[in-house]
């Protein structure tokens, strides 16, 4: 078996096997004694470990502060982690190129930011850099995946609202054809409607693709809507790893108190 530097802290892993009949489901990021302090020694994350499955939904909540950012920006490198504590496929994530890494590993924010030009230039942009041109039909697929119609095509950014923007910046992140999409608290500028519209596609790209998405949401219900297991970040730790049916189980007390609060 692949041992991985940090493998010893394995027996403390908080592992849940998100599908019960499956041995040992694989592994698509490996997260091993993930420590950041920050530049006034303040500790930032401890020592976190956490096997991500390929192919599931993974939520991460926490209270403000907690350190879920910044542990998903470290995912694809937004925040450089040190070397050999973030493995992609089993491979240190500072060894890739990072902006190959990044098309691989995709990240949709808070607040869609969309280039000057129409939907369709920015979802040719990530491939155009590659020299591939979408074909308009290609962009008319990409558009559907993220749930808006061909009308969109010619739209400007001023012209949508933020739900439809956050739709096109997840188009635009597709057309890269991510093996994961990192999702920072993305739907909680959106109303309910376009917050559903983009938990159906997170599922469908789950269910139709095998995406494995990693999704920091301050919403507790919408984790239990979408996600397959849920990570729960106190303190810069991991101090759960649950199935969200089971979210009532948690132990620690900060866990318990910020879950009696979540909505
Ligand atoms: N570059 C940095 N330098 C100093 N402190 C930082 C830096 N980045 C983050 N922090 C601090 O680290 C802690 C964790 O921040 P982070 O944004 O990861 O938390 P979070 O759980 O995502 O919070 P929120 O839910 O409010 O978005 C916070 O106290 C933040 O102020």
């Amino acid at each position: 078996m692949e041992t991985f530097p940090g493998d010893d802290v394995r027996e403390h892993l908080l592992v849940v096997d998100v599908d019960e009949n499956a041995c040992e489901p694989e592994t698509k990021i490996r997260v091993r004694e993930l420590s950041k302090v920050s530049e006034k020694g303040v500790p930032i994350l401890g020592k976190i470990n956490v096997d991500i499955p390929k192919g599931v939904i993974m939520g991460i909540i926490g209270p403000s502060g907690s350190g879920k950012s910044t542990m998903l920006r470290a995912l694809n490198r937004l925040w450089e982690p040190p070397s050999a504590t973030v493995f992609l496929d089993g491979v240190d994530i500072c060894d890739l190129d990072v902006l190959a890494l990044r098309r691989k590993v995709g990240m949709l924010f808070q607040l869609p930011v969309l280039f000057e030009g129409t939907v369709a230039d920015n979802i040719q942009y990530g491939p155009q850099l590659r020299g591939k041109k979408l074909s308009e039909t290609e962009v008319y697929k990409l558009l559907t995946l993220a749930d808006l119609d061909s009308s969109f095509y010619n739209k400007t950014g001023g012209e949508l609202s933020v739900g439809q923007a956050q739709r096109v910046a997840l188009a635009r992140t597709l057309a890269n054809e991510p093996e994961v999409l990192l999702l920072d608290e993305p739907t909680s500028a959106l109303d309910p409607i376009s917050t559903q519209n983009i938990e159906d596609v997170m599922v469908k790209l789950k269910k139709n693709r095998g995406m494995t998405i990693v999704m920091v949401s301050h919403s507790i219900k919408q984790i239990q809507r979408i996600a397959d297991v849920v990570c729960l970040l106190v303190d810069g730790e991991i101090v759960e790893v649950l199935k969200p049916d089971h979210l009532s189980q948690a132990k620690h007390p900060m866990a318990q108190r910020f879950l009696q609060l979540g909505s």
